[in-house]
């Protein structure tokens, strides 16, 4: 009954509005009250009328059946690889090989970003609704992780139209993890009922993504932050520099990390570095290094990929690891 559809449609728009304000923003919109009665509302309708399930409905989050095994799926394009430099002397090397084949790379911008300790996975949105979610994999092949995805409230069944429009088919790549605070009372919870802990929450995280059933995904406290995007070659992307591509992942409702910022020159890089070294200890979050990466799209394909994963206008400055102190 058109009704139904309508009420169904007017149901998910506004369940996953206040999806966005609540996990993306943390700005809710609804009263927690007021959400549940329209969660129960929709899936009254959709139990009653099966022909208005879909892919993006706030309902397809929870329940989903297990499965028997993680079905394999190869990428759009090859996950990217990053590179490593380990001091400020190695970061100045990478600028200086790029400059050496694209001498405007030393004034073109940069943009740097917390390297999150997590598991990539890659999005893949059609006509901008949520279709498919993987693990990275060896880079080419993932695990298709999709229902167990859906259960991240972070991530959105639909991309919202406030940005570029959104192209007709693309994969959003990120970073699932899991915050310390979560992973502390997940590892709690687990020795008291004399279950293995786990040793790091990149390993929780990745053990809670990689479950057949989400319902136990479900219950695990994991987060994401989108960082790519790859476009399926059809079309050219909507953006110019990898800051607007920060920017229209906000604008479709991704969540991308606060600390992100523009780096005019290799001098406000090495800054944000040194800077963040420290202050990352206050994040709720693991943090293994800085990624930086060349800001102009155009520069990005002139510089190119060294095999199929490896881009030379992206680095991963990493941290020495914390010295644990062994008594
Ligand atoms: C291209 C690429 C590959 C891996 C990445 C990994 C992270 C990360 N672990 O936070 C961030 C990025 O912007 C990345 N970008």
């Amino acid at each position: 009954p058109p009704q139904a559809a309508a009420r169904a449609a007017e149901l998910r728009e506004t369940l996953e509005r206040a999806n966005h304000q609540y996990y993306v923003l943390d700005a809710p919109s609804l009263q927690d009250a007021e959400y549940d009665r329209l969660f129960r509302e929709l899936r009254e309708l959709e139990a009653a009328h099966p022909e208005l399930r879909t892919p993006d409905s706030p309902t397809g989050r929870v329940g989903a059946e297990p499965a028997s095994r993680l079905e394999k799926t190869v990428h759009l394009a090859p996950m990217l690889s990053l590179d490593n430099a380990f001091d400020e002397a190695e970061l100045a090397a990478w600028e200086t090989r790029n400059a050496r084949i694209v001498d405007e790379v030393c004034t073109a911008g940069y943009v740097a970003e917390p390297k999150i300790d997590g598991l990539a996975i890659a999005l893949t949105y059609e006509d901008g609704v949520l279709v498919r979610g993987a693990t990275r994999g060896n880079g080419t092949v993932g695990e298709d992780v999709t229902r167990n995805l859906r259960t991240i409230r972070e991530i959105p069944l639909r991309l919202r139209t406030d940005g570029p429009p959104a192209p007709a088919r693309m994969e959003v790549r990120g970073e699932v993890y899991m915050p310390h605070s979560g992973f502390e009372a997940l590892n709690r919870r687990r020795a008291a009922d004399g279950q293995a802990t786990f040793a790091n929450p990149r390993n929780a995280a990745a053990g809670s993504l990689r479950q057949l059933d989400p319902a136990i995904t479900a219950g695990r406290p994991l987060r994401f932050f989108a960082y790519a995007v790859q476009m399926d070659g059809r079309e050219s992307p909507p953006f110019a520099t990898q800051w607007e591509l920060l920017e229209a992942l906000r604008a479709w409702g991704q969540p991308v990390n606060p600390l992100a910022r523009p780096c005019a020159g290799m001098d406000e890089v090495t800054a944000f570095v040194r800077e963040f070294e420290g202050n990352r200890a206050h994040l709720d979050y693991e943090v293994d290094g800085a990624v930086v990466k060349v800001n102009p799209l155009r520069l990005q394909d002139e510089l190119g990929i060294v095999g199929q994963r490896d881009p030379r206008w992206a680095i991963a400055y990493k941290y020495a690891p914390d010295l644990v102190v062994t008594t």
